[in-house]
């Protein structure tokens, strides 16, 4: 990458970014995503102590999620440990890329921190896609407290970076890839391996 690049420049899009544009095979607004891979640790099912984000597509290319601090996500005693945090705004972002049938992963993630968000407590986030370049996918996101329209207790800006799937293929274990291959569930091996528009 370019290195030389300060922080804050590679969260702006360039000259020459465009808008984004939703799949015409993306799920229609209102319908749920569903998990990318059973252990993942932000939407997996199969992750006992994850987040069990549940992803919703929006209008354009945007989704709307939801997350259920529970105990196991706690860093000081009783509120949500920020890293968690963090998870569910990267899950979150992560899963717009599914509405443009790109395989991405997070290049550089810069969030806020505004409120202490207390256990079981439902974050609502929303997030979009701002602009594409080349590879480089931004976007946005809120997180507010027990409503849509609750006080906003996080936020974040993101670049993701298209990758083929040899990205995991050529960096994962081959347990898990074979596993995560074989899985019967339709939905996830659309979203994890045949994304080709
Ligand atoms: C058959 C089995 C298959 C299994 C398939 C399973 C599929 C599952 C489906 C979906 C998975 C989604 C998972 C969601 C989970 C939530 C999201 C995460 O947490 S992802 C994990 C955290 N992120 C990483 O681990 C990235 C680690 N980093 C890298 O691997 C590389 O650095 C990578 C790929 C990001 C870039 O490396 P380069 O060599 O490909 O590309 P370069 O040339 O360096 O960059 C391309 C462009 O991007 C910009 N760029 C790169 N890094 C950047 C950064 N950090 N910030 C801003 N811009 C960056 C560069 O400036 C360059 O821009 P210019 O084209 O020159 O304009």
């Amino acid at each position: 990458m370019s290195g030389t690049d300060e922080p804050r420049t590679r969260l702006t899009p360039p000259e020459g970014a465009v808008a984004p544009v939703r799949h015409p095979d993306a799920p229609a607004p209102g319908e749920l995503l569903g998990a990318h891979y059973d252990r993942c640790f932000g939407c997996g099912e199969g992750q006992q102590h994850g987040l069990h984000l549940e992803a919703r597509a929006g209008d354009g290319v945007s989704v709307r999620a939801e997350f259920t601090v529970k105990e196991a996500h706690q860093g000081a005693p009783g509120l949500a440990h920020g890293g968690v945090l963090a998870t569910a705004l990267d899950e979150t972002l992560g899963s717009l890329n599914w509405l443009l049938r790109v395989i991405a992963v997070t290049g550089r993630l810069e969030s806020d921190f505004l409120r202490p968000v207390p256990l079981g407590t439902v974050l609502h986030l929303d997030a979009h896609v701002t602009a594409v370049h080349g590879r480089k996918i931004y976007s946005t996101a809120v997180g507010r407290i027990g409503a849509p329209d609750g006080p906003v207790a996080v936020r974040a800006d993101a670049v993701f970076i298209e990758v083929k799937v040899d990205h995991f293929i050529d960096n994962g274990r081959s347990e898990e890839i074979r596993a995560a291959m074989e899985d019967p569930d339709q939905t996830r091996r659309a979203r994890a391996f045949e994304v080709n528009p």
